[in-house]
């Protein structure tokens, strides 16, 4: 038997979902691989529940009763002490904070596991310097639902760069949320806001909406993109279409947003109006190696085209390559939702447990 000592930082949607599949797997991984995943910790952004010996599959009511007000410092203390072997810090937060913490994280012995796209989004000196830190202490950083929740983006397009195949282009549609928008906005009589509450109760939205209306997730995701084929590329490089008014983005704090959201139905009726009969509207995010640009924006795209067919919540990635040159790899799917992207984690978990002994 091996045993994967976890650490799970964010028991939100994405991170309760998580430890739910863990628990309901447990036999089958035992039986199946031989597997032991013993959850040691779980923390919200003030509350932490330690437990060496594993914490039990209903962590929800030990949560409750038994978490404690926490400081950084006592996780790193914790994780020095019990020096657990084959230690995997999984981040499904939406922190812009914690990923600093990844550091310390990989110093104390850890592995990490994100869901969370702000590490690898933010400047290229920190992607840069993370990856020597991993390098230097020989740890694993995985991060396949970074880009399109538990569908393999990120490790296709890792292994046609890294086997020499050289990208070209890669566009689509990848975000869930307005994809599931646009989807249900176009073809039903709804208020606008009410699509966004329900995208949000469905656990397509970021925790802050605006991240998701503001192109500023499908930025990330191109930039997750690009520097995976080693492109030195800056967010700030990114062009990106908002699609929130100015004065509900930039200046509002959230709670203002969420009690304004109705503002928003005349703004996107007028993007409906300028919708066609055999069109539908669509979010696209577009990278283009040989330009060196990366573009998100929304378009009016044909009902029949492989854009315009995609249903739901599903995300869809055409990626252009020397050898995929007419006709793109596409891969297409449920592209958000607690359900898929803890999925996605679940198969980080597993990927870094075969490089462990
Ligand atoms: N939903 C989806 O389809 C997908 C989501 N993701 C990513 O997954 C992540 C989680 O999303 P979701 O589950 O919807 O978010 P939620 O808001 O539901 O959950 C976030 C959790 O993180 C906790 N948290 C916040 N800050 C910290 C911190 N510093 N340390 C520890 N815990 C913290 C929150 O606790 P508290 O209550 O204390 O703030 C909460 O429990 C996001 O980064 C998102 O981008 C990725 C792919 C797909
Ligand atoms: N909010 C995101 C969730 C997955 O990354 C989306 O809408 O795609």
């Amino acid at each position: 038997m091996k045993t994967i000592h976890l650490a799970l930082f964010g028991p939100g949607k994405v991170g309760s979902k998580l430890l739910e599949q863990l628990a309901s797997s447990e036999e089958h991984l035992k039986e199946s691989s031989g597997l032991i995943l013993k959850l040691v910790l779980v923390a919200d952004s003030s509350h932490a529940l330690l437990n060496p010996k594993g914490i039990k599959s209903d962590w929800d009511s030990d949560f409750k009763s038994s978490s404690k007000k926490y400081s950084f410092s006592e996780v790193e203390d914790y994780f020095n002490k019990h020096q657990f072997k084959n230690l995997v810090s999984i981040d499904t937060t939406a922190s812009i904070d914690f990923p600093h913490k990844y550091f310390d994280l990989v110093n104390a012995g850890s592995h990490i596991i994100a869901a969370n796209k702000v590490a690898n989004t933010l400047s290229l000196e920190f992607y840069e310097r993370l990856r020597k830190v991993l390098k230097k202490n020989n740890k694993n950083f995985v991060y396949e639902t970074n880009v399109g929740a538990g569908l393999p983006i990120v490790e296709t397009l890792r292994n046609l760069h890294l086997s020499g195949e050289k990208v070209t282009r890669i566009r689509g549609v990848f975000s869930g949320s307005l994809s599931y928008i646009f989807n249900t906005f176009s073809s039903e009589q709804k208020e606008f806001s009410k699509v966004l509450e329900e995208a949000g109760v469905l656990g397509y939205t970021e925790p802050d909406a605006r991240i998701d209306l503001s192109g500023k997730d499908v930025g990330r995701k191109l930039l997750i993109l690009a520097r995976e084929i080693q492109l030195k590329k800056e967010f700030e490089e990114v062009k990106i279409e908002s699609l929130i008014p100015h004065q509900l983005n930039g200046d509002t704090t959230l709670e203002e947003f969420n009690s304004r959201i109705s503002e928003l139905n005349g703004h996107f009726e007028k993007y409906k109006s300028k919708q066609l009969k055999d069109e539908v509207l669509r979010y696209i995010g577009e990278l283009d190696v040989e330009k060196g640009s990366l573009e998100a924006k929304l378009i009016r795209e044909p009902k029949a085209s492989a854009l315009g067919q995609i249903e739901g919540a599903d995300n869809i990635f055409e990626i252009y390559t020397e050898s995929y040159k007419d006709q793109p790899l596409v891969i297409r799917g449920a592209g958000a939702g607690a359900e898929v992207t803890a999925r996605g984690v679940f198969g980080d978990i597993l990927k870094i447990s075969e490089r462990l002994n």
